[in-house]
């Protein structure tokens, strides 16, 4: 070979080489372009989907329902029936407040019932009072058929309610449960009317055990959540809801946080978050 020649093959193989390094240099860059690209897109959709599931929660209105009574009367096993569809296999003394949540239509649209089961025994109850009463809605009062203290119990629960400042003035509803025990009634509905017309407010006998009252239950805290779309009081969007990536649609029981020895005395709170309240009458 002429060292020309071999001068012009080197350069040819040079120029091949530089030619293939670009090839390949543009093509990683390309395909790194086109897979990053890839990847915005992918990022892109994932931020659109959540600002849509951001914006589909900041449309619902969310309502805060306090459950109140004496222990035992059935708060747990009636919000989770509504919630979680059944009867819980075991319950234990809640301890502070346990949180369950259920998104329902009324009208087409979409609101959050959140159901606040308060501990009905005082030892678990006094660090959480004042959270309990901020910024509620709606009132239960559950008080057991079968047990007459436990209706007895029931102005004691109201004027609680009065000195948190909860009034008449917020949808409030008295339930009578346990009706499925007939033959250990011990409060007639007669006498549960008469309070409740006194107090303003209608009643309902149920049962929170008896399957075939299982509509009945759903019919009483959706008459609930009539009235308070209704009353147009709107609370900002639950921020458990971020918390516990619950797409907003389904019946969701935030948490069963029981007591698992009766000795306990404390600790049993969860830190319920802070909400601002406002009326859009
Ligand atoms: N027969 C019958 N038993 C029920 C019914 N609802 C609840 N119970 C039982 O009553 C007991 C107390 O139920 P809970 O729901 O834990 O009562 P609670 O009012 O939440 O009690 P605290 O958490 O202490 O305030 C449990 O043994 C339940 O199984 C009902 O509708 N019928």
């Amino acid at each position: 070979m002429l060292p020309t020649q071999y001068l012009v093959y080197k350069l040819q193989l040079t120029n091949y080489t530089a030619y293939e390094l670009y090839c390949s240099v543009t093509t990683k860059v390309e395909y790194k372009a086109q897979l990053g690209s890839i990847k915005m897109s992918k990022a892109a959709r994932r931020k659109t989907t959540s600002q849509m599931m951001v914006s589909r929660e900041k449309e619902k209105q969310v309502f805060k329902i306090i459950v109140i009574g004496d222990s035992s009367v059935g708060k747990t096993c009636l919000t989770y029936r509504f919630c979680g569809g059944m009867f819980p296999a075991k319950t234990e003394a809640t301890i502070g407040v346990d949180f369950r949540e259920r998104t329902v239509e009324i009208e087409g649209e979409e609101i959050k019932l959140q159901l606040w089961d308060t501990a009905g025994q005082e030892r678990f109850r006094k660090s959480m009072v004042q959270h309990y009463y901020r910024n509620v809605h709606a009132v239960v009062f559950v008080y057991d058929v079968t047990k007459i203290a436990s209706f007895e119990s029931l102005p004691h629960w109201i004027k609680e309610c009065e000195e948190n400042r909860l009034t008449d003035s917020i949808p409030r509803i008295l339930v009578g449960n346990k009706c499925d025990c007939k033959e250990q009634v011990a409060v007639n509905l007669n006498m549960a009317q008469k309070f409740a017309d006194f107090h303003s407010m209608p009643v309902f006998e149920t049962s929170a055990k008896d399957d075939s009252e299982a509509d009945h239950v759903e019919a009483i805290f959706m008459t609930l959540a009539h009235k308070l779309k209704n009353s147009k009081l709107l609370m900002p969007p639950s921020p458990h809801k971020q918390a516990t990536g619950d797409n907003g649609t389904s019946n969701s029981i935030i948490s069963v946080r029981k007591s698992h020895s009766a000795h306990k005395s404390s600790g049993g709170t969860h830190s319920p978050y802070e909400e601002e309240v406002w009326c859009a009458c």
